[in-house]
């Protein structure tokens, strides 16, 4: 409980977190959260992990969607993004985005003790399922993963450049490099400009400390991939700039698990489930159909 008199914690934007759907992590911090809940009974829980420099809203008409097939969707911004407290997309240590995912689920597990839990990730989003799903191999359903950062584009990651990284990150680790280039998260020119107007997505440059995390995270990735086990589904445009889609290829290809799909989209950009119309409703199609079909019979379906 805070100290009495004591100011009440505001996110960024200035709101109450009294006022806010949240959940407070192990640092302390105020994570601003979003439920997603179908009328009746719900079969499945499903944890959406957003990517770098973005939030959970972008995600509600995908939540909604999931929402129609009576599936419990929850999310959160992650630590320093959207309405969540933190340094706006910066953080020490990669894992506190899986630790804070972690709490959220095992939150919802605990209401909902007899549902499978499945997680989307999108980008970074999908490193965070990944090393999530990884870290607990055996509690989820599966996990869809759109256009998710396994690897480096080797173009932007040159040998150079990742050395030039990690020394500048030992100097000057607040310096920033690029910003995200927004024309490359979509065909569909409405939603680069939404992602552009929306103020709650980090528009600044990525910090080299930052960038030096993801970079960690893609390693641990290459080492846990020959183990991944788990049921997966895979979504990437072969268009994609920011996160190459051999890392897709790469894992569906090395991976043991014997339930994994990938579905290549021609042309298509990074952001798929906001790409052009058409490729948006397929992924939405495709990720539905894909949990739906992967929610285990329940035992009164398995008696009949
Ligand atoms: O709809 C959406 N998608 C979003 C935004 O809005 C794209 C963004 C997202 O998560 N990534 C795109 C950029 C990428 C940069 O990667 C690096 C940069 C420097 C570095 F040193 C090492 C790496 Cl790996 C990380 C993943 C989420």
């Amino acid at each position: 409980m805070p100290e009495p008199g004591a100011a009440p914690r505001r996110s960024p934007q200035g709101v109450p977190y009294s006022d806010l759907p949240h959940i407070v992590n192990a640092d302390g911090l105020h994570l601003f959260c979003r439920y997603w809940e179908p009328a009746g009974q719900p079969r499945a829980l499903v944890f959406i992990a957003h990517g770098a420099g973005e939030h959970c809203g972008p995600y509600d008409e995908m939540a909604q969607k999931l929402k129609e097939f009576s599936l419990l969707v929850f999310a959160h911004d992650h630590v320093g993004h959207g309405q969540s407290e933190g340094d706006r997309m910066n953080i020490k240590d990669f894992q506190i985005y899986i630790r804070d995912s972690l709490q959220h689920i095992d939150l919802m597990k605990s209401r909902h003790p007899d549902l499978p839990v499945f997680i989307v990730g999108h980008s970074m989003g999908g490193a965070i399922s990944i090393l999530t799903a990884c870290e607990r191999p055996g509690d989820f359903a599966g996990v869809v993963l759109i256009a998710p950062l396994v690897q480096m584009n080797p173009e932007s990651a040159t040998p150079f450049k990742v050395f030039m990284a990690k020394l500048l990150n030992h100097m000057v680790p607040s310096l920033t490099m690029g910003s995200i280039e927004s024309k490359w998260l979509s065909r569909d020119k409405r939603q680069v400009e939404a992602y552009d107007a929306d103020e709650l997505n980090y528009h600044g440059g990525m910090r080299v400390s930052f960038g030096m995390q993801l970079m960690a995270a893609v390693e641990r990735m290459e080492r846990e991939i020959p183990s991944i086990s788990w049921p997966f589904l895979l979504l990437h445009g072969d268009a994609d700039k920011l996160c190459d889609i051999r890392g897709s290829r790469m894992m569906h290809d090395n991976s043991p698990s014997t339930d994994k799909k990938i579905k290549i989209y021609e042309g298509g950009y990074h952001a798929l489930h906001h790409d052009l119309p058409e490729v948006a409703e397929s992924v939405l199609k495709e990720l539905t159909t894909w949990i739906t079909e992967h929610i285990p019979a329940t035992t009164s379906q398995e008696a009949q």
